[in-house]
């Protein structure tokens, strides 16, 4: 079994995303990377100041902005159009989930398509189904990029997607039987009405998991060989103490798999790499400045 290494591949990707910034910093052009908090919840706060310091790291302008968590929906949408007005912010984020009192979906149409490095405003999502991409959402472009460093192409392949969320499950879906590099798979989606399960998934050449259930993949539902790729991040209580689990039962499958992804350090990692990604590709596309991609 070999472990793949997110946080190598993303080193990797933040490389070559430190070139992007030079390039575009050289031709007068800082790109920026806003996100927004509407939250209270530690895990949300440490999430992005994760993200802040990945800008840093590459050299790009990171803006963060706070908004308290029971102040009205309209200081969240105000805040966005502000950033939406605001020329020198390319990318905007804002962090999910927002208190209940906020309409998620209005959060997400009022982000102006063009800043969406996230890739959830309907537009986008569109032209990702459709084939045609703008951005493609951090996790799901994350286990791509995964998927071709541990030299498995989808092409062909059987992959069985367990979960069915807008963020991951849906657009993995719809990038793993898409046509293109990466693609080509044979896609199954499962979900918490899945008749037998396990079925599906000992059928799979790939297995996503991305059900949000603590260690719910085990040994006996995959193949011999079969690369797992862990989106999973939950935090359990474990012998009293609080530790983070994927939604696969890692010593558990690491003796069948063929590749399985470590949480941490397998998905989370290349989510935030995509999500710098996105942000200079973003800054290259309003200013008309030619980047390389990495
Ligand atoms: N608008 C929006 N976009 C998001 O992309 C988004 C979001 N909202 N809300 C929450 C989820 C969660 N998420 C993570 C990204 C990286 C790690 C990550 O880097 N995890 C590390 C370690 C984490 C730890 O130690 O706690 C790892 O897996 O190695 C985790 C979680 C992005 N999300």
């Amino acid at each position: 079994m070999t472990d793949i290494d997110g946080n190598a591949v993303a080193a990797e990707i933040r490389s070559g995303v430190a070139d992007c910034v030079d390039t575009l910093t050289d031709a007068g052009v800082e790109p920026a990377l806003a996100t927004v908090l509407m939250s209270d919840d530690p895990a949300s706060e440490t999430y992005v100041s994760m993200k802040q310091n990945d800008c840093e790291e590459v050299g790009m302008r990171g803006i963060h902005v706070d908004v308290d968590d029971d102040a009205p929906a309209e200081e969240l949408y105000d805040t966005i159009d502000e950033l939406n007005d605001d020329p020198e912010v390319h990318g905007i984020l804002v962090q999910l989930p927002v208190p209940d009192h906020v309409d998620t979906q209005r959060v997400l149409r009022a982000i102006d398509p063009a800043k969406d490095v996230d890739g959830f405003h309907p537009e986008n999502v569109g032209r990702l189904v459709g084939g045609n991409a703008r951005f493609k959402p951090c996790t799901p472009h994350g286990i791509q990029r995964l998927l071709a460093a541990a030299d498995v192409d989808p092409e062909g392949k059987e992959a069985v997607v367990v979960g069915r969320s807008d963020i991951v499950g849906k657009p993995i879906a719809n990038l793993l039987f898409g046509r293109g590099e990466g693609g080509n798979a044979t896609t199954t989606v499962c979900h918490s009405r899945t008749e037998n399960l396990a079925e599906h998934t000992r059928r799979a050449d790939i297995v996503v998991a991305a059900a949000g259930v603590p260690e719910m993949i085990t040994a006996d539902m995959v193949s011999e060989g079969a690369t797992v790729i862990d989106v999973g991040i939950n935090r359990v209580e474990r012998d009293g103490e609080s530790t983070l689990v994927g939604d696969v039962d890692y010593d558990d499958v690491a003796g069948k798999a063929g590749a399985i992804t470590p949480v941490p350090g397998g998905v989370g990692p290349m989510t935030r790499a995509m999500l710098l990604y996105n942000t200079v590709k973003a800054a290259s596309e309003q200013h008309d400045v030619d980047i390389d991609l990495p």
